[in-house]
């Protein structure tokens, strides 16, 4: 398997080289050269797997041999060991035909920690394998901050910097990051929003000579290995509902479009899906993309889903890539656009092939608020704001007698003050993070310009800027 960028003006890579680029040095998105696919019989054979088998079955076609298949299950394994449910994505029923897949089971209580936990160990050995050292850059809204922090901590090959928006992320967030001991784990505050740090992270990585000096590597779903990560939860979730022997729908709480591309993913690679639903909050570009056809930042407002506060939705650009018939010319115009103006339109057939493949909805705080309580008073469920973002957008997406999944994308406990002023109840936090509040802080303040930040990571990264 070869991967290509959006942009097509990158090498074609092999996987681990794609893996360690991060973003392709033309500014785009790596993507498989062709998506492996599944046949029915194959699909079938996945119920009764663990979740770590479907891991291998899913994960190998794109590895394609670049490392042996026995170090690969050794990776898989170790990395879902680190889950506290046996199932590690498990399913919860929720209504006749409602359904949410718990993806919180993991270290840092965020559907993150899924491909996180992996990556770590990816790159690592990779790393290992050529003697090669890397210095990580990442933003976050909130959620894959933690999760990289956790799952790079210590190690030895690498320097972690993660850029988080100032003020901007919930306490339990901020302290998943700021209070790692590690000293390989930098956390930079940003004077700014998220899509401040994600435009710093870009920049980096588009500053050549910055980013061959330290060897730069991305943990943010701009890398391949990410997204890769996050399909096999579609399969598993989907067969043990039944699939492939009959459709399922997923509504996936989205900012960054990475999550809900693995599910498209997942369709490509022959998973029956029937509805794909995109759920937004206040800040609902996607949603209003969807309706009008033109892609169009405006002000980013603070929610109570804080990590979904975001309006540079990267991973759009892999879909418009495969809306416009794999034709980077057309990608390179978009985003030049967007870069200028803040705003691109997307040509009639394109969009005519993204809305058969996806829906779209939005709900407010308000709504937002009115799910948890109602959620937990019909049902005895409790939902963080994020995931009540989608089983909203869910309930007015789903077809009679037809299972739609929510993914619950984040443990309540991460958004105490939204969920009590729900739900009146305060979410506990589990025993390994019950002393996070009283942990020591450590992390920058810093101004989002391109130099200043190059150079904190430049005199901290044990690579010398
Ligand atoms: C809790 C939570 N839900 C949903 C999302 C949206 O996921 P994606 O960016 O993959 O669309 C994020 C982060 O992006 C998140 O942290
Ligand atoms: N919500 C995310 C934003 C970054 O998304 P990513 O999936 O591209 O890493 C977060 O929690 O940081």
């Amino acid at each position: 398997m070869k991967y290509i960028s959006t942009r097509g003006e990158a090498p074609t890579l092999g996987f681990c080289d794609a893996l360690l680029a991060g973003l392709a040095s033309d500014g785009g998105l790596y993507v498989p050269k062709e998506w492996p696919s599944f046949s029915k019989k194959q699909i079938r054979a996945m119920r009764g797997m663990t979740y770590q088998q479907v891991a291998f079955t899913v994960l190998s076609p794109f590895v394609n041999g670049e490392i042996d298949d026995k170090t690969l299950k050794a990776m898989i394994d170790e990395a879902y060991g680190t889950f506290r449910h046996p199932a590690v994505a498990p399913l919860v029923q929720t209504g006749p035909d409602a359904f949410i897949l718990e993806l919180f089971h993991g270290t840092t209580l965020a559907f993150k920690d899924v491909a996180m936990q992996l990556l770590a160990r990816l790159m690592d050995h990779v790393l290992a394998e050529r003697g090669q050292r890397a210095t990580i850059v990442g933003a976050t809204s909130g959620d894959t901050g933690g999760a990289a922090i956790d799952a790079f901590a210590g190690r030895e090959r690498t320097d972690i910097f993660i850029l988080f928006p100032h003020e901007k992320v919930s306490p339990v967030q901020q302290r998943q990051m700021t209070t790692s001991s590690a000293a390989n784990v930098h956390a930079i505050a940003v004077k700014g929003n998220f899509d401040d740090c994600q435009n710093l992270v870009k920049a980096m990585f588009n500053d050549m000579g910055f980013r061959e000096k330290m060897q730069l590597s991305g943990v943010n779903s701009i890398n391949w290995a990410r997204i890769m990560a996050q399909i096999v939860y579609y399969f598993t979730s989907a067969v043990a509902l039944g699939g492939p022997d009959r459709k399922i729908s997923f509504t996936v709480p989205t900012g960054n479009f990475g999550d809900i591309f693995a599910g498209f993913v997942a369709k490509r690679m022959g998973l029956p899906v029937d509805r794909l639903v995109i759920a937004t909050n206040d800040n609902d570009i996607l949603a209003r993309t969807l309706k009008t056809g033109r892609y169009e930042m405006r002000g980013v407002v603070a929610t109570t889903s804080p990590s979904m506060d975001i309006q540079i939705s990267s991973n759009f650009e892999r879909l418009l890539f495969e809306a416009y018939g794999r034709e980077p010319a057309a990608i390179r115009t978009l985003m030049e656009g967007l870069k200028q103006s803040g705003a691109f339109e997307i040509e009639e057939k394109a969009l005519k092939a993204i809305r058969k493949e996806f829906r779209a909805g939005r709900a407010t705080q308000k709504q937002v608020a009115k799910t948890i309580t109602e959620t937990l008073e019909k049902t005895g469920y409790l939902l963080d704001p994020h995931t009540a973002t989608g089983v909203f957008v869910a309930a007015k997406n789903a077809r009679p007698a037809s299972p739609m999944v929510t993914l619950a994308t984040a443990h309540p406990a991460k958004f105490p003050a939204a969920v009590k002023s729900a739900s009146g109840i305060d979410p506990a936090l589990p025993s390994w993070l019950a002393d996070m509040m009283q942990r020591e802080e450590r992390f920058e303040i810093l101004d989002p310009e391109l130099a200043t930040v190059e150079a904190f990571v430049g005199q901290h990264s044990r690579i010398r800027g």
